[in-house]
């Protein structure tokens, strides 16, 4: 008899069969009595998963109703965590076709259960809640994760005077309060994006475009082939470390720009959870970052060159709080990724089709050849100003939108709580499915898995829809939205104002580069491994 008759048996004979001996003498009758090792061992163990797969995913389910169902993986603990982490678009996509389009549902991975919502309803509930699902607890637990000490969490944590959303406050809410003070009043939002402006300005010119993303050189009035995903990366990542932390940051950390970009194609493991045995070189990177903002403080403030208000604020209020230096340094690390993740992918995408369509380009061109001749006295509030390149506006809306990955926020649970009708267990964890909300063809129409250019300018109302979420909401909502879009429109508008993008000459016509789908990323998704955009940029003779 094979193991695949087991269920009968087990129906026949299980409830008494509790003891290990009692199956052991089961296994034996059903062997006939062969007592041998090697046979006994994998029968045992293949009986035992069988009544583990039964109890979990076809009789529980009955006891347990009010909880959202898992979906059914091979291996107790482990659970889909190579699937997750391979594939997490996939898996989401196979979870939803199994249990209806907008079900609540669970994955396991690693012994824990993480919820995804793929409802705009749930979406909006999720922003809702701060208290079982609180931000804060989630912030908390991503400094924890991201090597802040228990004693540094612990003063984190510590409660303050007055209330914030709802609860008392915690030291923790300071700091928020520092990125919000600093990026969402337009005058200050002006102080942090104008050195970063510079820096775009100065790096974009014949003379000047970074050398990692020429690949090849061609005569100097003919122009230069670039790599325009390594230009985006280069540009936007020096760009930005620059502008926040000044030039001492990369003269300590000359790597730190393809540091921070493998860090930030990884950091989600760290976010879940993954333990250092399995994701060894995510914490090796994590802990390298942190090495060089230790160096970095060890310079005093005062002495450190074009420091931005913003981090200084941040550096001043850690220490007044009182957290060690290896402590801020793990806030600096955050602030890296903060401001970092996202924006060179999303700025690719944009250039990416630029270069696709000239027509498009020409209208981008004539829209933002203000911005890029007057870079140094540029007016982030003015470009923000919906009406004001209505455009570019349109196409970075939907290269959020197609180009959103599989997740966005995420959650701990910090106490048993129901969810859209279901109960959800205090340790769970939850993230918003952005992808399936951002493609559902019955708000996005028939065209939902197209990329249409013009999409927010023919539906302006699009923007405003709960199934668009690429900054999240809420109280968490994204305080560098305005920021993103100003760094990206800097870069479009420089590279449009100096360079004709051509067709690689010589170069065989290429398919479009593909977006990297696996990643369970938080945010964009950046280009499949191989893929990229080459284009030969030709000055302009208008250009300045
Ligand atoms: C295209 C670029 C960007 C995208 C798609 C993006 C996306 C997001 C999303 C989805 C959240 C919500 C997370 C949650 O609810 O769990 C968020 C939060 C946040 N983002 Fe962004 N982000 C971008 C650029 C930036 C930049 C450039 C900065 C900083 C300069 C930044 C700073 C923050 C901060 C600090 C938060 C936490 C909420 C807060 O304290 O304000 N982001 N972002």
């Amino acid at each position: 008899m094979t193991v695949t008759s087991f269920p009968s048996i087990a129906s026949r004979t299980f409830p008494q069969a509790h003891s290990i001996e009692m199956i052991s003498e089961l296994l034996s009758s059903v062997l006939g009595g062969s007592q041998h090792l090697l046979i006994l061992l994998p029968t045992w163990t293949a009986a035992l998963w069988i009544l583990w797969y039964c109890w979990k995913f076809i009789l529980s389910p009955h006891f347990y109703k009010d909880e959202p169902p898992i979906y059914p993986y091979y291996i107790p603990f482990i659970g889909h965590l190579r699937s997750f982490i391979q594939d997490a678009g996939s898996l989401v996509k196979k979870a939803e076709s199994c249990f209806g389009e907008g079900k609540l549902f669970g994955v396991q991975i690693a012994g824990k259960k993480l919820y995804i919502i793929t409802s705009a309803e749930g979406t909006k509930e999720f922003y809702r809640n701060t208290t079982a699902l609180d931000f804060t607890a989630f912030q908390l637990d991503t400094l924890k994760q991201f090597g802040m000490s228990p004693a540094g969490c612990k003063l984190m944590s510590k409660h303050i005077q007055g209330r914030t959303n709802g609860r008392d406050r915690i030291n923790i809410d300071l700091i928020v309060d520092v990125h919000h003070r600093n990026l969402h009043s337009s005058a200050n939002l002006g102080q942090i994006a104008s050195p970063v402006a510079e820096y775009i300005s100065n790096a974009l010119r014949l003379e000047t475009l970074p050398e990692q993303c020429i690949r090849f050189p061609g005569p100097r009035t003919e122009g230069k082939v670039v790599s325009l995903y390594t230009l985006c990366e280069e540009v936007i990542l020096r760009a930005n470390i620059t502008g926040f932390w000044g030039n001492d940051l990369l003269d300590i950390a000359p790597d730190l720009v393809s540091t921070t970009s493998t860090l930030d194609r990884r950091f989600h493991n760290l976010l879940l959870r993954i333990p250092r045995l399995l994701e060894p070189e995510v914490y090796n990177l994590r802990d390298k970052v942190l090495d060089y903002f230790d160096r970095y403080m060890d310079i005093p403030m005062k002495a450190r060159t074009s420091l931005s208000p913003l981090i200084k604020e941040l550096e001043q209020t850690s220490r007044d709080l009182g957290l060690s230096q290896r402590d801020i340094a793990v806030y600096h690390l955050a602030w890296l990724l903060a401001s970092n993740n996202n924006i060179h992918a999303a700025c690719f995408w944009v250039l990416a089709h630029l270069a696709e369509s000239p027509d498009l380009a020409n209208k981008v061109r004539e829209e933002t050849a203000g911005i890029a001749r007057n870079a140094l006295s540029f007016s982030p509030a003015e470009a923000l100003k919906d009406n004001q390149l209505p455009c570019l506006m349109a196409l970075w809306r939907e290269v959020l939108r197609f180009y959103g990955g599989p997740h966005t926020s995420g959650r701990h649970v910090q106490e048993d709580t129901v969810f859209t009708g279901k109960r959800l267990r205090r340790g769970a964890s939850l993230l918003v499915a952005t992808s399936t909300l951002q493609r559902d063809k019955a708000v996005w129409g028939a065209d939902a898995d197209e990329f249409v250019p013009n999409r927010f300018l023919r539906s302006p109302y699009l923007a405003k829809v709960a199934n668009y979420r690429p900054f999240g909401g809420g109280i968490s909502h994204c305080s560098g939205q305005h920021l993103a879009f100003v760094e990206m429109a800097m870069v479009v508008a420089c590279l449009l104002d100096r360079f004709d993008m051509q067709i690689v000459p010589g170069v065989e016509e290429t398919a479009f580069p593909q977006p990297f789908k696996a990643a369970p990323l938080l945010g964009i998704m950046h280009v499949r491994e191989g893929d990229d955009k080459l284009v030969m940029l030709v000055p302009r003779l208008t250009g300045r």
